[in-house]
């Protein structure tokens, strides 16, 4: 790790002779101003982290040049004067440069106020190294994580890849069931054949059937040419039917006759199609609820529960929290070639919130973070949902705690992933109260996820 750099600017030998058990000081390197060059001149050319000098009334000039500089705001200061007023010091440490140390000189502050900054400098440099350019978690797939509850669902999930059965995959908004199809698919005998994505509550209730099962031209007014339906898109491979529950009612039953016969028939045609598709589903929704609430078919659940896949909802990922946010911020350094840190309090932040948009939501939140961030993602950083929205906004329906200077797609999108989460990732609802289509509730969500897939 590297040490911090300290120029010393010292002129008077008893002042030298003092100092002698502070510059002994082991944990940093000591540059000494040398009598070649004007010492404003050598602290100009240093790449130090903090100058210690001792002031004296004709070093004003050199110090004016030092204030002109950028120096000042970039460095830590500790002068050390006979106490005679100057009004050049006096401006710089009213600025807030640092110490001005009078006699009698008090050696014990000397010592604390360097202790605490290298401390200071320490314990940046750990944070910014804070395993940011590497990730710890595990990975089956496209998931990352090391909690025991993913690597039970990782064993789960190899065991279930290379079986043909169905899988209903349910979890919170953004808490990875799309990446769990898709690492079913990539782990199964079919990931040489296609993954289709459908979003099935995105799907508008007079195309489903053409949507999914595809038409012939002339098969109805607009139909000017053939169109192949999801069902032939993932011909030997695998469709995934994200909010299934969200089909409407009579499309449920062609679904599960497809499911059960491996048949179906392109609207319009003639011509009985066999379908040889694997097909894993997931729903936001307790599917007991939505069978109680008749939204959601009974016989399919069950067809297509054949085998049921829960995803644990982030904040039960305790482990993975932190990991998973370190992760992010790894790839993006590598991406970026950059190597920005995390301090402790962030990850202690991190550790601390509910996420409610689940790993989305940490993914993003830390994605903005990197943005935020010089060198070292810091608390104020983080923005959570909660920051922008507050966890009372809907019952104070203040617009007033919005910071102003929010990009306008940030601001739409934490009021999409805040209702998305109090609705336990409903999205009918959440169009609903949000005062938009589902489609187009939809459309963003599906913007976001590929902006997220792009860190
Ligand atoms: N275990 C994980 N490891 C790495 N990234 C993850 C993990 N889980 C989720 N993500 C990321 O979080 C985001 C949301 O994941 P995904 O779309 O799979 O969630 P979802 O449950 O399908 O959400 P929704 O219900 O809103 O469709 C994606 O950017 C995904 O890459």
């Amino acid at each position: 790790m590297p040490i911090p750099k300290i120029f010393v600017h010292i002129q008077k030998d008893t002042l030298k002779k003092q100092l002698s058990s502070v510059l002994a000081r082991k944990g940093c390197h000591f540059i000494y101003a040398s009598e070649d060059e004007p010492w404003d001149q050598a602290l100009l050319n240093a790449d130090v982290h903090l100058a210690l000098i001792e002031m004296t009334g004709d070093m004003s000039a050199g110090l004016n040049r030092i204030i002109s500089s950028r120096l000042p705001g970039e460095l830590e200061w500790v002068f050390i004067s006979d106490g005679q007023p100057n009004v050049t010091l006096d401006k710089l440490i009213r600025s807030g440069a640092g110490f001005h140390l009078r006699p009698p000189l008090d050696l014990k502050l000397l010592q604390e106020v360097l202790d605490d900054f290298i401390a200071d400098y320490t314990a940046l440099q750990v944070a910014r190294s804070e395993q940011v350019t590497i990730s710890e978690l595990d990975q089956f797939g496209l998931l990352v994580g090391s909690s025991k509850v993913m690597r039970k669902l990782y064993r789960t999930m190899r065991k279930v890849a290379n079986s043909e059965a169905q899988v209903l995959i349910m979890g919170e908004s953004g808490a990875g069931k799309e990446l769990v199809a898709h690492t079913l698919h990539l782990s199964s005998n079919r990931n040489n054949g296609p993954f289709i994505a459908v979003n099935c509550g995105a799907l508008s209730p007079e195309l489903v059937d053409s949507e999914l099962f595809g038409h012939i031209k002339g098969a109805f007014t607009g139909a000017v040419k053939d169109h192949q339906g999801f069902f032939a898109q993932a011909e030997g491979g695998t469709l995934f039917l994200d909010e299934v529950t969200e089909m409407p009612l009579a499309h449920q039953v062609k679904l599960l006759r497809v499911l059960e016969n491996r048949e179906y028939r392109p609207v319009g045609s003639q011509h009985i199609q066999q379908a040889n598709v694997r097909v894993v589903a997931a729903t936001n929704r307790n599917p007991a609820e939505a069978i109680e609430q008749e939204i959601f078919r009974e016989d399919l659940y069950f067809r297509l529960a054949q085998f049921p896949l829960m995803i644990p909802p982030l904040r039960e990922r305790d482990d993975d929290i932190v990991g998973l946010a370190k992760h992010f911020l790894a790839y993006r350094n590598a991406q970026e070639l950059t190597e920005i840190g995390i301090s402790p309090e962030a990850l202690s932040k991190i550790a601390d919130y509910h996420w409610p948009g689940n790993v989305r939501e940490l993914k993003h939140c830390i994605e903005r973070a990197y943005i935020l961030a010089d060198d070292v993602i810091q608390p104020h950083h983080l923005q959570l949902q909660q920051d922008f929205l507050g966890d009372g906004y809907k019952q104070n329906a203040s617009l007033e705690n919005i910071p102003a200077g929010i990009p306008l797609e940030d601001l739409t999108r934490a009021a999409i992933e805040a209702t998305l989460a109090e609705n336990q990732g409903n999205r009918k609802t959440t169009a609903d109260q949000l005062g938009i289509s589902v489609k187009t509730l939809y459309n963003k969500l599906e913007k976001y996820q590929q902006d997220d897939e792009q860190i």
